[in-house]
């Protein structure tokens, strides 16, 4: 479980990006967070993973403070950001072995689920490269295997399926199912409207750093007393004109 509690957030000490923003996030269930392009979601998303600091408020992790014990409650989750250009001069073998030797991951543990994720994901054989020379998706790919590797309670994902071929796409969402049936926490930002649909049991909806809705889809269509899709919902919620 996830719990965002008053959080605000400013860049410049003036314009507040995220604003009174609370949000309780269970487990056993996954939550899609939508909002337009600069609506705060990465901004939110960075905070509850402890990549910047919060101005006001707090958020924990299956009740650890993210700020308070920040490396507790790093054990909790597992995060794929949305760009995944980092480490670039590992090869993909060797990040995964970093990440696994840091979440101490046992040895046979660990080759077992490279090997398998690696197969899902259609990355096998690229293991040996350096990740500089990976595709987007590839990178993405390798990014989500290191999360799926120390089987962290909460996943973090922000855009994870953007650059996903649908084979891998279509594994990822099953684990994500999977992971949320276990009674684990799963939550990512989408722009993908169709796939959260489809997908996810509750959606949080933000604009200009604010929560404007958090509830299931039908609650959404009462509250705006429609039947229409989540995408005609989400662009008349969202209407700045
Ligand atoms: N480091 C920063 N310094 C100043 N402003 C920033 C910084 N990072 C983000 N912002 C601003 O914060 C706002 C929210 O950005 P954020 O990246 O959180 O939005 P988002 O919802 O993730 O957008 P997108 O869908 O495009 O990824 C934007 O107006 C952006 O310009």
């Amino acid at each position: 479980m996830i719990e965002i509690s008053d959080v605000n957030k400013s860049f410049d000490g003036n314009q507040k990006i995220i604003e009174d923003l609370s949000l309780v996030i269970p487990d056993g269930k996954i939550i899609g967070f939508l909002g337009p392009n600069g609506a705060g979601k990465s901004t939110a998303i960075n905070m509850m993973t402890g990549i910047l600091p919060i101005d006001d408020g707090t958020i924990t992790l299956n009740g650890i403070d993210i700020e308070k014990d920040p490396l507790k409650a790093k054990q909790n989750f597992g995060f794929v950001p949305d760009r995944s250009d980092i480490f670039l001069r590992l090869k993909g073998m060797e990040y995964l072995n970093f990440i696994a030797d840091i979440y101490q991951v046992p040895a046979e543990e660990r080759q077992e689920k490279i090997t398998y994720y690696a197969k899902q994901f259609a990355i096998d054989h690229a293991l040996g490269n350096y990740i500089q020379s990976y595709s987007h998706g590839m990178r993405q790919k390798i990014m989500i295997t290191s999360v799926l590797l120390h089987d962290p309670d909460i996943w973090i994902l922000d855009e994870p399926l953007t650059g996903l071929d649908p084979k891998s796409s279509y594994a990822l969402k099953q684990m994500m199912r999977e992971h949320a049936d276990k009674g684990k926490t799963v939550f990512f930002s989408s722009h993908g409207l169709e796939v959260v649909e489809q997908l996810c049991d509750e959606v949080a909806i933000i604009n200009h750093g604010r929560l404007l809705f958090y509830g299931t889809i039908e609650e959404l269509q009462d509250e705006y007393h429609t039947d229409q899709s989540l995408e005609n919902v989400f662009l008349e919620l969202t209407n700045d004109a």
